[in-house]
């Protein structure tokens, strides 16, 4: 599903961030991406979402080199990939209900076929009745889920989410684990970037630990 083969990330003419990363990942997994701030996890993340190229060797997603592929495919392989950052980048100038409708719009469904899409989604990370708010009117979870119900409106079969938990108390980032394991059940491939060792601790999954100048997958832990 998704296959780095020695990728190697700088950003400018700066040091390499990533070096000679190799690890794939089967359809269906649920994976932690962790390390200290600045290690280069967000990097990562980036890279399977192709919101970044590597510097140097492939990135390969769904089968597609993502350096190689053409215009045409590019809209595809992105909608094939939710992706979650780190700020949201949630309109607060617009509903709920607008924002989740957003990456539809591109589509080209019926508006009636969108709206009812756009519902099931905002259902599905338990925001009925929130439509109409305005994402400032949200708590910090609400807003993080709002931001997962964009990511996964376009049924992606892969979902990336970067530090979804970061400045959340205990109970709400464990609500948004469970929006992520529920979607994982059904197929989605999962990564989430977090350094929040206890959340590694209480969810045993494999993981794969970014430390500056050192990458290991540590596997799947009990
Ligand atoms: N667009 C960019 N241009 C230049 N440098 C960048 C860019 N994006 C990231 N970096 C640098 O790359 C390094 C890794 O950043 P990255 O955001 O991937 O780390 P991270 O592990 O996700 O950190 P955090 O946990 O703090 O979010 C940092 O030193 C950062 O300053």
């Amino acid at each position: 599903m998704i296959q780095f083969q020695h990728v190697f990330k700088s950003y400018g003419q700066g040091a390499n961030i990533l070096a000679d990363i190799n690890f794939s990942i089967a359809p269906g997994e649920f994976v932690f991406v962790s390390g200290p701030s600045g290690a280069g996890k967000s990097t990562l993340l980036k890279l399977i979402g192709g919101l970044e190229a590597p510097t140097r060797g492939s990135v390969i997603v769904k089968g597609q080199h993502m350096d190689q592929i053409g215009s045409r495919a590019r809209p595809y392989l992105r909608r094939a990939v939710g992706v979650i950052l780190q700020n949201m980048h949630l309109l607060y100038d617009r509903s709920a209900f607008e924002n989740v409708m957003l990456p539809l719009a591109v589509i080209g469904l019926s508006s009636d076929k969108a709206a009812a899409r756009a519902r099931a989604a905002i259902a599905k990370v338990g925001l009925s009745g929130k439509e109409q708010l305005n994402p400032i009117a949200l708590s910090g979870g609400e807003q993080q889920r709002l931001a997962i119900a964009r990511a996964i409106v376009n049924k992606p079969a892969i979902l990336i989410a970067d530090e979804p938990t970061a400045n959340l108390d205990q109970a709400s980032a464990q609500k948004i684990l469970e929006v992520f394991r529920d979607f994982n059940r059904v197929g989605v491939t999962t990564l989430i970037a977090s350094h929040d060792l206890e959340l590694l601790r209480r969810h045993a999954n494999r993981t794969l630990l970014i430390e500056p100048g050192r990458f290991k997958d540590l596997g799947t832990h009990a």
